[in-house]
């Protein structure tokens, strides 16, 4: 990265076409490259509804490179549920004055005449057997459409080959889409993109409750009731960190005692594969490394969250 980072705390320009995008994105790595230095490039995929978590994400981008691209588009192909589609919130002024506080170069927000040109793609990315389980199986189809967009987006924002300067190009994606990331992972190194996938720790309000987009749709009550999750992973993550035999089923009984709360999966898994990780947890301590992953239904709200163990 270039001492001349670009200036800060300016209006980002929005674009909405993908030649607008690139030109955009040359335009910038050429004035980084005169201010000599090679150039760095890092691209923020986000659905909009910004909130700290998003800001997270795009202060590590915006500490690591000299451009930064956030995209902002509600992608249709990976809903399941059309009424969750409909209802998912849409702030673009809001989150372009967000993104000017955090220092974004470039908003891409792009309807989705231009992302799908011939409406939904007759070529397709398959998720395969990994992209069919956890939030797969509760949303069936969304990893698919998930690929398919990350794949246009990462691809609409790579370097133009046309760009004099050599630019290092990054995205970053929240742990807290802990499969989404796996996915998005093994998509890069399947079909060669010249792009390193970045993860970003996931934030959480002070009681413990990941941030989320869809939190917007709780109640005071149901937030309160969501703390659970939270609850749970701690007192799996307490005993990991002792090397005790975890006993999954107090965490899962927990949710039992929250009528709000609807679970879907506890599971343990390995971090890098998601393989649920096979082991008797009431009588094998807890040793190496393992992720939480967690799924439950709150009125009409979907919540994911996740925690490593034993690092
Ligand atoms: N609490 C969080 N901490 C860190 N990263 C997050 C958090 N919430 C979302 N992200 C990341 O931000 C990026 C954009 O996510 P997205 O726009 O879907 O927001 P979201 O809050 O996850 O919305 P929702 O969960 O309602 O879909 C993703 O890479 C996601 O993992
Ligand atoms: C990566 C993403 C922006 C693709 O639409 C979305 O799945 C999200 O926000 O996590
Ligand atoms: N962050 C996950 C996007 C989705 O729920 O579709």
């Amino acid at each position: 990265m270039s001492n001349d980072a670009g200036k800060r705390n300016q209006e980002p320009l929005v674009v909405r076409t993908a030649l607008e995008l690139s030109a955009a994105i040359a335009d910038r790595l050429v004035r980084v490259a005169a201010a000599g230095g090679t150039a760095t490039l890092g691209l923020v995929p986000t659905m909009g509804a910004l909130h700290s978590g998003h800001e997270s994400l795009v202060a590590t981008a915006r500490a690591q490179n000299d451009v930064l691209v956030v995209s902002i588009f509600v992608n249709e192909l990976q809903f399941n549920d059309a009424a969750d589609f409909e209802r998912y919130p849409r702030t673009l002024d809001a989150d372009v004055r967000i993104l000017a506080r955090a220092g974004a170069d470039i908003v891409f927000a792009p309807e989705p005449g231009e992302v799908y040109p011939d409406g939904r793609p007759l070529v397709k990315l398959d998720s395969g057997a990994l992209g069919a389980k956890f939030e797969g199986a509760s949303r069936p189809g969304h990893f698919d459409g998930m690929l398919a967009v990350v794949a246009k987006l990462l691809h609409l924002a790579m370097p133009p080959a046309s760009c004099p300067v050599p630019a290092r190009y990054s995205a970053y994606f929240g742990q807290k889409d802990a499969q989404q990331l796996v996915l998005i992972n093994r998509m890069a190194k399947d079909l060669n993109y010249p792009v390193e996938i970045c993860s970003v720790p996931i934030i959480r309000t002070a009681e413990g409750l990941a941030l989320s987009s869809r939190n917007q749709f709780l109640t005071p009550e149901q937030a309160e009731a969501a703390l659970v999750i939270f609850r749970a992973m701690n007192m799996i993550k307490v005993r990991a960190d002792r090397h005790e035999p975890l006993f999954l089923e107090d965490a899962v009984a927990l949710f039992e005692e929250e009528p709000l709360v609807e679970l879907d999966y506890f599971e343990l898994v390995d971090p890098n594969t998601l393989q649920e990780l096979a082991f008797n947890c009431r009588e094998t301590p807890f040793t190496g490394e393992g992720l939480l992953l967690v799924a439950a239904k709150v009125g009409q709200v979907r919540l994911i969250d996740n925690t490593p163990l034993g690092y």
